[in-house]
């Protein structure tokens, strides 16, 4: 296996969008490979990969899952190794969860636990959604993979380097995409009256959707409407006659996630009879929430504690999704964040995470799956 920091590298290289990870599931199976094989068994599922790692006298399955897609964004770093794909970039730091879930996997066949380990590899976390149907794939072609307690790993840009925060019960939101699609009539810029004005049509909807959470969700219960992108119209002079906005719901509970939907609904079909168009709703993927096991996370936290190089933080619950939510829907674990010091956040076109994240984190992941290992 090439060294953690060139493979980092390699794989930021090479960013590509969910379920077309094909060079990344390439490179990663040849690392896998270039390692000792007796205790490993691989199975690929679409652009997936999961590898266990045989335990020495095993009474469980440990789990770790990271993601492998990148985004839709073209890198603005200066970087010697940025993203050599037009408009990709790992943007939210899915080549370090890679590479750390790589020095895992080397650090326990160089030096066997009791249990077994799974490492799951996992496509299109950033849409349209990865961990549910590897998940339902792994029940029913692969249970005997199916890991009884499982953990994953987020990059934070806001916390230095050997910082891991995290916090019992419910840590990330219940996510939904939101795509609507408004059908009017394209004209001439000069006689708006003959037309069917899809970009003012938009325009107004946008800001309808605005209201929904100021004005019908309590406020004590947080959620986010954003409308990410707005496309609509030809040219300056040509009446639109089709616009498209497309956004994304974030709620901490699921029922708000509905009232919300409602809204949208009652908002649009508002729209259809003001404007005089059509309007085609359509809420892509969604994400259940990410809640992790009290007992684990407490128990993770008290090893961070513990730990010299690691300060630990009970940190506040966040509006980020992540499809991990569907692995601990079923399988007790949790998610923490992993201190990258960048000052651009995620999804942004020059995020930097601080490549020494992967020589703190690895052996402390390493010595953290130790002991929690019978
Ligand atoms: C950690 C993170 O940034 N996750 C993404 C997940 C996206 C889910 C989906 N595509 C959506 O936009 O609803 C995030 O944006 O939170």
């Amino acid at each position: 296996m090439k060294s953690l920091l060139e493979i980092r590298r390699d794989l930021h290289r090479i960013p590509e969008l969910g379920f077309q990870e094909v060079k990344t599931n390439a490179y990663l199976l040849e690392q896998i490979y270039s390692l000792p094989q007796e205790r490993l068994t691989i199975v690929t599922w679409k652009t997936g990969i999961v590898v266990k790692v045989e335990g020495i006298n095993a009474t469980k399955t440990i789990g770790w899952r990271t993601d492998i897609d990148g985004l839709p964004i073209t890198e603005a770093t200066d970087l010697p190794y940025k993203s050599e794909h037009a408009d990709r970039m790992h943007a939210c730091g899915h080549d370090v969860h890679m590479t750390v879930a790589l020095g895992l996997l080397r650090a326990l066949v160089d030096n066997p636990i009791n249990d077994h380990v799974v490492i799951l590899f996992q496509p299109a976390e950033e849409g349209p959604g990865g961990a549910l149907p590897m998940r339902e794939w792994l029940k029913i072609d692969h249970p005997e993979l199916v890991p009884n307690q499982i953990f994953a790993f987020h990059i934070a840009p806001e916390y230095p380097v050997g910082t891991v925060a995290t916090r019992p019960g419910l840590l990330f939101a219940n996510t939904s995409e939101l795509f609507i699609d408004l059908v009017g009539k394209e004209g001439h810029a000069a006689f708006p009256h003959q037309a069917r004005d899809m970009s003012v049509a938009a325009a107004t909807l946008l800001l309808q959707l605005q209201t929904i959470v100021s004005r019908s969700i309590n406020p004590m219960d947080p959620a986010v409407v954003t409308i990410g992108k707005m496309s609509s119209g030809t040219v300056q002079n040509i009446i639109s006659g089709q616009a498209r906005l497309e956004g994304t719901i974030r709620t901490m509970d699921a029922q708000t996630m509905s009232t919300i939907k409602e809204k949208i609904e009652s908002f649009c079909q508002a729209t259809e009879i003001a404007f005089d168009c059509h309007i085609h709703i359509d809420y892509g993927s969604s994400y259940y929430q990410v809640k992790n096991e009290a007992t684990i996370t407490n128990e993770f936290l008290a090893f961070a504690e513990q730990d010299k190089n690691t300060t630990d933080i009970l940190c506040d619950a966040a509006m980020t999704g992540e499809d991990f939510g569907y692995f601990l829907q079923e399988i007790p674990g949790m998610l923490f964040w992993a201190g990258v010091d960048s000052p651009f956040g995620l999804h942004h076109a020059k995020l930097n995470p601080n490549e020494a994240v992967i020589d703190y984190l690895v052996p402390f992941v390493d010595s953290y799956i130790r002991k929690i290992s019978c």
